[in-house]
């Protein structure tokens, strides 16, 4: 199969704080360089790449061709959408991470190295089943989303809220220290966000909180960033996992963070608590901010139906 690939590209230059773009340039060299055959659309306006990515799966295609996705977890997420929404559901998806957080090529091992990735997709195209997680809003059952890493409420949609509006973001970029804001808002966070009320209904079951801290439904083990939450989570399992911690206070939260680091041994903790499931249903009273891969909803009530789902991704 070497050569006979033909590879078309979706990119978005602006993930990664420049590393997509340098990932971009780097694989278009080596394609021309390897003389495979390959075109590319890059993203101009946030959410393009959902209609790029769903024009791509309505058209046919031999099976030689590979979409390539470069960017972060916000650009595969919407690859996912727009895939999962055409009239062709199972077109694989081969990943390039070079985004920020890359939290979905960290779970999935996927190489970030431009030649390995050539090197893969040349020898093998036959994509692996992979999970991704879906979810409805009671009242609009027409509408279905995908995430490809996980469905955050309370304390990470927080963080990802004030990062993503930072004006000091972009000197923290620019200065390449881009991890900082995630620091300085986590700290914000502990002291600011309240706790908040929250249901969970799955298998038969009912579950009730009164003081969350954050209630995410996760597709894998990892969130911001690289946060190992639910270390026995995978992309594989047929399941996704809802994860809710009650508020502690600094003292505990240092506590949980270096078991969360050193053996996975937080997930023990009284505080800690995790359903895992094929669907799984989740609602909050309280107006509060959600993320989903990294990308926040405005601040409501949540109520919520999740479902796992799978998609083809090339490895
Ligand atoms: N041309 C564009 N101009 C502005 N924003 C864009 C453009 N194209 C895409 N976007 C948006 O860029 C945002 C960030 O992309 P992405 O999440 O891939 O990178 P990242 O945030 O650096 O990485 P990660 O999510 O892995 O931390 C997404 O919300 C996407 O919708």
């Amino acid at each position: 199969m070497d050569n006979k690939i033909k590879i078309h590209l979706l990119v978005n230059e602006i993930a990664g704080n420049g590393n997509a773009k340098k990932a971009f340039k780097k694989i278009t060299s080596l394609l021309i360089k390897e003389n495979i055959d390959f075109s590319f659309q890059k993203s101009n306006y946030a959410g393009e790449l959902i209609n790029l990515a769903k024009e791509y799966a309505n058209r046919k295609h031999s099976d030689n061709e590979v979409l390539l996705v470069i960017g972060g977890d916000g650009s595969l997420n919407e690859v996912l959408n727009g895939i999962k929404r055409s009239t062709c559901p199972d077109t694989p998806i081969s990943y390039l991470p070079s985004g920020t957080g890359n939290d979905f090529g960290r779970a999935s091992g996927l190489t970030n190295k431009p030649e390995k990735l050539l090197d893969n997709l040349k020898n093998n195209l036959t994509p692996k089943r992979a999970d991704c997680g879906s979810f409805k809003f009671p009242g609009h059952p027409q509408n279905t989303y995908y995430f490809a890493n996980n469905f955050g409420i309370g304390f990470d949609a927080y963080v990802v809220q004030r990062s993503n509006k930072a004006k000091l973001k972009k000197f923290l970029n620019a200065i390449k220290s881009g991890k900082l804001i995630y620091a300085f808002n986590v700290i914000n966070a502990l002291k600011n966000q309240d706790t908040f009320s929250v249901d969970i209904q799955s298998k038969g079951k009912s579950f009730h909180y009164d003081d969350a801290y954050f209630v995410t439904t996760t597709n894998h083990p990892y969130f911001g960033g690289g946060i190992p939450i639910l270390p026995e989570a995978n992309i594989y399992s047929r399941k996704l996992d809802t994860v809710v911690v009650e508020k502690p206070n600094l003292r505990k939260f240092i506590k949980l963070f270096l078991h969360l680091f050193k053996d996975g041994s937080h997930i023990n903790d009284p505080q800690f608590h995790y359903v895992e499931a094929e669907k799984i249903h989740v609602k909050t009273q309280r107006p509060e901010f959600a993320q989903v891969d990294g990308e926040v909803i405005p601040k409501r009530p949540f109520g919520v139906n999740f479902a796992v789902k799978h998609f083809n991704l090339l490895i």
